[in-house]
């Protein structure tokens, strides 16, 4: 049984900055399905192109792998010899619950679980990367570095899956999705206070980008094919190849 995420159900007096601490590790799945809408079609879409975009004796990167659901998936859907995924999060409460996870699953692709900040580690002969929902919480300032880091460490014909939150670039359709969303979390049984004191917590830690912005700024860096390949209302995924 998976634990249901009450985390922002009482009312909180010292709201502080949102953290994936214990508390969020132990009911991420719950959270995270009931949050993001798509979550669960962007993991088995990033299976389907970990099939494609795998290439023998190269790796494969889960950057920000939170529980290691990506990871599971590209190890499910991988079919080329030689490969390893390097799952990367700085979380250590995340790490140590993806660990065992993982662990539940037979599988013969080696996975190495790596507890760093992603603007340190080092991306070498990659031929899959993915970001789900992870650029969202890195600096703005550090974003570039970040992609232009991952840019160079992938192989010709490499691929790299970006997922995120966005803000729309007209403020009319903005509302109007961050409005769906709340419907959507509304739907999923969360209430009032459960949207509102989780979206002050992420006010300062969260900071989307247009997609307008991530298209211009993955061509900055090199990528030659970039585009949307799936939205829902304020999140969405992206896929760019080297
Ligand atoms: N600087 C950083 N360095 C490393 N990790 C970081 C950093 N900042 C945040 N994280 C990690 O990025 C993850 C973001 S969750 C990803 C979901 C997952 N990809 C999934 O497909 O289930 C998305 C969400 O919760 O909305 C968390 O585990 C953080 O600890
Ligand atoms: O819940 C939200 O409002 C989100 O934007 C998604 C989310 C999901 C899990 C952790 C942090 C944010």
């Amino acid at each position: 049984m998976q634990s249901k995420d009450h985390i922002f159900a009482t009312p909180i007096a010292q709201l502080g900055d949102f953290c994936f601490d214990q508390n969020v590790a132990e009911v991420f799945p719950d959270m995270i399905k009931r949050s993001v809408p798509g979550y669960s079609n962007i993991i088995s879409a990033i299976g389907m192109m970990t099939t494609r975009f795998a290439q023998p004796d190269s790796r494969l990167y889960d950057l920000g792998c939170s529980l290691g659901a990506a990871t599971q998936e590209m190890r499910r859907n991988l079919t080329q010899p030689g490969c390893r995924i390097i799952a990367v999060d700085n979380s250590a409460a995340m790490l140590e619950r993806a660990a065992s996870h993982l662990a539940a699953f037979k599988s013969e692709v080696p996975v190495t679980l790596t507890e760093a900040d992603l603007c340190d580690i080092e991306i070498d002969n990659a031929s899959v990367v993915v970001l789900n929902f992870t650029l969202q919480f890195i600096d703005p300032d550090k974003r570039e570095a970040l992609l232009n880091k991952i840019y160079r460490g992938l192989k010709p014909g490499g691929v790299l899956i970006l997922s995120e939150k966005f803000v729309s670039a007209d403020d009319t359709v903005n509302e109007l999705l961050i409005d769906l969303h709340h419907d959507f979390k509304r739907a999923n049984g969360y209430s009032e206070l459960e949207i509102s004191q989780k979206r002050t917590a992420l006010e300062n830690v969260m900071r989307p980008d247009t997609p307008e912005l991530h298209k211009t700024r993955l061509k900055r860096v090199g990528f030659q094919h970039v585009d949307l390949w799936f939205q829902c209302f304020n999140f969405g995924s992206m896929v760019a190849i080297k």
